[in-house]
């Protein structure tokens, strides 16, 4: 697998990266089993995983040989995702060829900002950094500040924008707009085969999906509910 950060992003054009995250206290909350379901997205053809917690950065990076992006979830209320430097730097340590951190304008914990934590990863550690945005303002800002890629992950997450149904592809569009030629990842309640194919139109230089491929009860529950059945 090419690690150089150039060949990384170029890696990704057009294709699905895919997010194998399990939330605390559910059944499979666990390093190996996380790197287990990495490894098998892997062989249905996604060119790099998402994975949350250092334990299972490290895990996955010894088990699968494409890109990881790393994030570390720290609680689920302000910024949580990659907070703070000491977070991004574990993250790195852990073996991420990218580390996903938060960016939306919100105020940091350690009072850091987003274009520090860009420039200490790409100083001290030599990897990528994807910014988890939640509007325009924040995705140009990203983008900016270093970012190699920008993320739609956090809209509909903060005050910033509506939760749509779907992927909010106006937003989307937006940030391609504003971006030519940055890196656009599209992220976020890309559900369907439909939402994937419609956020590479709108411009997405890759596509990230994770629960409607890997978080099993919400799949289920999705069923369930269709058919009245719960
Ligand atoms: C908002 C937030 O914390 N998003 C997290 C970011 O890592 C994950 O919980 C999502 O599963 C991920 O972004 C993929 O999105 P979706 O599961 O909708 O395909």
């Amino acid at each position: 697998m090419t690690t150089h950060p150039d060949d990384i992003v170029t890696a990704l054009r057009g294709r699905l990266v895919v997010s194998c995250q399990a939330y605390p206290g559910e059944p499979l909350r666990s390093p190996e089993v996380m790197a287990a379901v990495a490894a098998a997205v892997v062989e249905g053809g996604a060119a790099a995983v998402r994975v949350q917690g250092v334990e299972d950065v490290r895990a996955a990076v010894e088990r699968v040989d494409v890109p990881v992006v790393g994030l570390w979830k720290d609680g689920d209320a302000g910024v949580y995702i990659t907070p703070t430097l000491r977070h991004a730097r574990a993250v790195a340590e852990a073996g991420a060829h990218v580390v996903a951190v938060d960016a939306t304008l919100r105020t940091r914990q350690d009072g850091s900002t987003f274009a520090d934590t860009v420039r200490m990863l790409h100083e001290e550690h030599g990897v990528l950094v994807m910014a988890d945005c939640d509007d325009l303002a924040s995705a140009v800002a990203a983008a900016e500040a270093g970012a190699d890629l920008v993320g739609t992950t956090l809209a509909g997450y903060t005050a910033a924008r509506p939760r749509t149904e779907g992927p909010d592809l106006e937003l989307l569009r937006e940030v391609t707009a504003a971006l030519p030629g940055h890196p656009v990842v599209a992220e976020g309640r890309i559900h369907t085969h439909a939402h994937a194919a419609a956020a590479l139109a709108a411009g997405a230089h890759a596509v990230c999906v994770g629960t409607a491929i890997t978080h099993p009860t919400s799949l289920t529950r999705w069923f369930v509910d269709a058919m009245g059945a719960g």
